[in-house]
């Protein structure tokens, strides 16, 4: 995608809804803009007029006048900030949730290959960036070509050939500033992405620090980290040095103007062709060309370094949906009545097949159990089911409708998945298990608390239900966390149940008393179940064993 397509989409955000107080924003900037330009004005006739001949009452207006304008267009900068501070958060939060929003309706192939640290990267670091792109850069850029050119009016009618040493150094300073802005650019991209690279090992260091103290491989981990920061830091100070080049090259063209005004412009007072009032007007338009100017250029190196960002938001955003969520699809009621049937099913993650002409029946009201060894694909026909990848050959159904032609939001409301790593929050254990749904009846979840055995457990912790169960839920044991992952299922009284290896935790006993306390809650289900135990299955009504094809 092009970067002018992406800045159009980009722009297409920041004024989606932001209209009117965009439109006002850039009114209240025009009239800054206009106020300023009667400054020189007002000074030219402070000097040349009211001083120069004595006229106290016209020093006395002027000077009110001058005053009025100062603090008239201070007091619109203030509302002008308020306002462009609302619109850069309104597009923050936007772009990240649109961000957030796409990022979980990917594909498992892009979960599979997803570098963490990159998209926090991404959605941290460039989402910062581009905070400050948008309607304030885009109406400064408008307003400072038109007060440039106006000045350049004023200019022309007061002495060309000084106008002409002022064009020609300025001529200098676009050059300069517009090869540095390429430089900018370049080395800011480089730096994004290292930017991300460390973010993923520090990402991956701290989500699994206990086990990287336990595996002792810190100091690998420092290594590598070491490695990257440095890398980073060197190219940091390469930009800042070239940006700070930058700025003083243009400093130094810029004070180069300021002397030709007065030591051209001196000689000419004195030759009696030009009046003191008109040389500090004329210097004050100068400052009105050179200053819009010397902006319209920082701006770009700034739209340039955003343009970095916006590319690589988009390019998640642009990221294909593969998996159709086919929104207009039919929907799977709760009290959906019939089977799930595996019809001739083939499917490959990569280029070797995974599954092959699979055929199965999951009937409602029966727990179907799958076995086989290690990598036979038990779990991927989990993912099938749950349409995390979609199949190659054959079909899917449930009540005789093929998965692809279900809204998939309606679908997988209705399947849960109980696994052997659950994720946990780190909220509380209400939370956890109710998922946030405020609904759900407190008595209802102590109650299947009390069938999967860790009713007891949460009762006992400081603040039952409310207590924090830490990040990955690490104050519980592998098999509390299994309870609750059982317990969230049942709660969430979705008709499909998948059992993925979820009791691989828990004791034989506890696990066949489990069993049999959530028997009756099981029973209009569909249930799956994934084991490597024979105990585990030994109840189911029927079992299917993979074979995995040499
Ligand atoms: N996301 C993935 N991308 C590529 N290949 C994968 C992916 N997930 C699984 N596989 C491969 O697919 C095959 C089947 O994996 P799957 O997890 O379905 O096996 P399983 O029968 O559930 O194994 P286990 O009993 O060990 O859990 C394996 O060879 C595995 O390496």
């Amino acid at each position: 995608m092009s970067n002018s397509k992406n800045i159009k989409r980009f722009l297409k955000v920041v004024f989606e809804k932001n209209k009117v107080i965009a439109s006002i924003a850039f009114i209240i900037m025009l009239i800054t803009s206009v106020l300023d330009l009667f400054i020189p004005q007002i000074t030219r006739l402070i000097l040349d007029d009211a001083i120069n001949n004595s006229k106290t009452n016209l020093l006395i207006k002027l000077v009110l006048l001058y005053t009025a304008i100062r603090i008239s267009s201070s007091l619109l900068s203030v509302i002008l900030e308020y306002i462009y501070s609302k619109m850069k958060k309104r597009v923050y939060i936007k772009l990240k949730i649109k961000l957030l929003k796409h990022l979980s309706k990917l594909s498992g192939d892009y979960y599979t290959n997803i570098k963490t640290g990159n998209i926090l990267s991404i959605i941290e670091n460039d989402m910062f960036i581009v905070e400050n792109f948008g309607a304030e850069i885009l109406f400064s850029l408008i307003i400072n070509a038109i007060t440039a050119f106006i000045a350049l009016f004023f200019l022309l009618k007061m002495e060309f050939d000084l106008l002409l040493i002022v064009i020609i150094l300025q001529l200098l300073i676009t050059l300069s500033q517009s090869k540095f802005t390429k430089i900018i650019s370049s080395k800011t991209e480089e730096i994004r992405k290292s930017d991300g690279n460390l973010s993923n090992i520090i990402q991956e260091f701290v989500s699994n620090i206990m086990n990287i103290v336990i595996s002792k491989s810190s100091f690998n981990f420092f290594k590598r980290y070491i490695k990257q920061e440095k890398s980073l830091v060197s190219k940091c100070i390469k930009l800042d040095m070239i940006i700070s080049s930058n700025i003083s090259i243009a400093r130094i063209l810029n004070s180069l103007i300021t002397i030709c005004i007065y030591g051209y412009g001196g000689l000419k007072i004195i030759k009696g062709k030009m009046s003191i009032g008109e040389l500090i007007a004329f210097q004050q338009y100068t400052e009105m060309l050179i200053g819009p100017c010397i902006s319209i250029i920082r701006s770009n190196t700034r739209i340039q370094q955003s343009l970095v960002s916006i590319n690589r938001i988009f390019s998640v955003l642009d990221e294909p949906i593969i998996i159709n969520q086919n929104n207009k699809g039919h929907r799977l009621s709760d009290t959906f009545n019939g089977d799930i049937v595996f019809d001739k099913v083939a499917f490959s993650y990569d280029k070797d097949k995974t599954l092959d002409n699979i055929n199965m029946i999951f009937e409602k009201g029966k727990m179907t159990a799958l076995v086989g060894t290690s990598g036979c694909g038990k779990s991927t026909i989990v993912n099938l089911l749950f349409r995390l990848w979609d199949i190659n050959k054959g079909k899917i159904m449930i009540d005789n409708i093929d998965i692809k032609d279900y809204n998939l939001k309606s679908l997988r409301k209705n399947i849960s998945i109980v696994t052997q790593d659950l994720l946990l929050f780190d909220d509380s254990i209400l939370n956890n298990l109710t998922l946030g749904n405020k609904n759900i009846r407190k008595q209802y979840v102590e109650n299947i608390c009390n069938r999967v055995e860790i009713y007891k457990f949460i009762s006992e912790l400081p603040n039952g239900f409310d207590t924090i169960i830490g990040e990955k839920g690490v104050k519980l044991s592998g098999g509390q966390k299994q309870r609750v992952a059982i317990a969230r299922a049942l709660i969430s009284n979705s008709s499909i149940i998948i059992f993925d290896e979820a009791t691989s935790a828990l004791d034989n006993i506890s696990q066949k008393r489990i069993l049999e306390n959530i028997n009756d809650l099981l029973k209009n289900k569909t249930i799956i179940v994934i084991a490597h135990r024979l105990s585990t299955i030994k109840n189911a009504d029927k079992i299917y064993v993979i074979d995995k094809e040499k």
